[in-house]
């Protein structure tokens, strides 16, 4: 805890160990390469034998989460989400604990420096575990926190994952949590007729088992007024990152077709691991 107390004085510091942290974990072999939008993967490539250094940009609630992590799962590398160990942090009996609790709860944006030290210590400890490359997932949040990541690796791809903002709402104000077990439920039925040209959407809903009916609690921030400002704070602040790795040439947008049955099969297409499928399971 010294140490990241003495990063927290030192943003400089911070940023050098971040430099550090996640020029390792590029590994050395990788090289500064193209993008590679349209082919993510040479074809018949063993996805776990290539590093992957990848970010998940998307509106609150559209499931980066979810598809991050059965691509961690699939290519053999962390799946790594800040919003985790912020969460993590703020449980802990650390003495950034309470300051993290007051931020989090008024829906404000972790400064950089507490960002940086915190996923510097997460690269820390995968890198002495061995790991190699990572999916980040709510993290870059803003430009700064893009150019800060330009400044001390080499992402190869971006993945920015896309539901309509009518989605977006009835999916947070759908979710569930079970008060007995903690699974994670959601009550939304989505029906979203086409228009002008775009595709209809239908999402089945996630419903609980009999036992847990009558335990379902929702979480006191999705309510409309938090969800629609949560997106307000994604549309000032992140979607001008959007922009910087579409500038880039790096950015692939995905508009997902519906729920993770119609939404995974189509994303390995796009990211041409379509043919690893016999590993969904595994990655279910
Ligand atoms: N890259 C980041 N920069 C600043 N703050 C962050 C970042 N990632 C996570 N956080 C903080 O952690 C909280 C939880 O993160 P996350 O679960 O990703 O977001 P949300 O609950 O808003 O979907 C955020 O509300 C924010 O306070």
């Amino acid at each position: 805890m010294a140490a990241m107390n003495r990063l927290l004085r030192s943003p400089s510091s911070s940023l050098s160990l971040a430099r550090r942290c996640l020029s390792t974990a590029a590994a050395s072999e990788t090289v500064k390469s193209q993008p590679y939008i349209h082919t993510p993967l040479a074809t018949g490539q063993d996805p776990k034998a290539k590093t992957v250094q990848w970010v998940f940009l998307g509106c609150p609630g559209v499931g980066k989460g979810t598809y991050a992590s059965r691509l961690s799962t699939l290519l053999g590398v962390p799946h790594i989400a800040t919003g985790d160990l912020v969460r993590e942090e703020l449980n802990s009996s650390g003495p950034l604990s309470k300051q993290l609790a007051e931020i989090v709860n008024q829906r404000k944006l972790v400064s950089d420096e507490i960002i940086l030290s915190l996923l510097s210590k997460r690269l820390e400890a995968g890198e002495a575990r061995g790991e190699s490359g990572f999916i980040l997932d709510g993290f870059p949040r803003t430009v700064r926190q893009a150019e800060i990541l330009d400044e001390v690796t080499d992402i190869e791809l971006v993945v920015n994952l896309k539901l309509p903002e009518s989605v977006l709402v009835d999916k947070c104000l759908g979710r569930r949590i079970c008060s007995e077990c903690g699974k994670n439920f959601n009550v939304a039925s989505i029906n979203l007729k086409g228009e002008n040209g775009s595709p209809g959407m239908s999402m089945a809903p996630l419903l609980p088992p009999p036992q847990c009916v009558s335990k379902l609690v929702s979480r006191a921030d999705d309510t409309e007024a938090v969800v629609k400002e949560r997106l307000r704070i994604y549309y000032d602040k992140s979607q001008p990152v959007e922009n910087f790795y579409h500038s880039q040439g790096k950015l692939l947008e995905f508009n997902l077709p519906g729920g993770i049955p119609e939404s995974w099969p189509k994303l390995l297409e796009v990211l041409n691991l379509d043919e690893h499928d016999d590993k969904l399971s595994a990655a279910a």
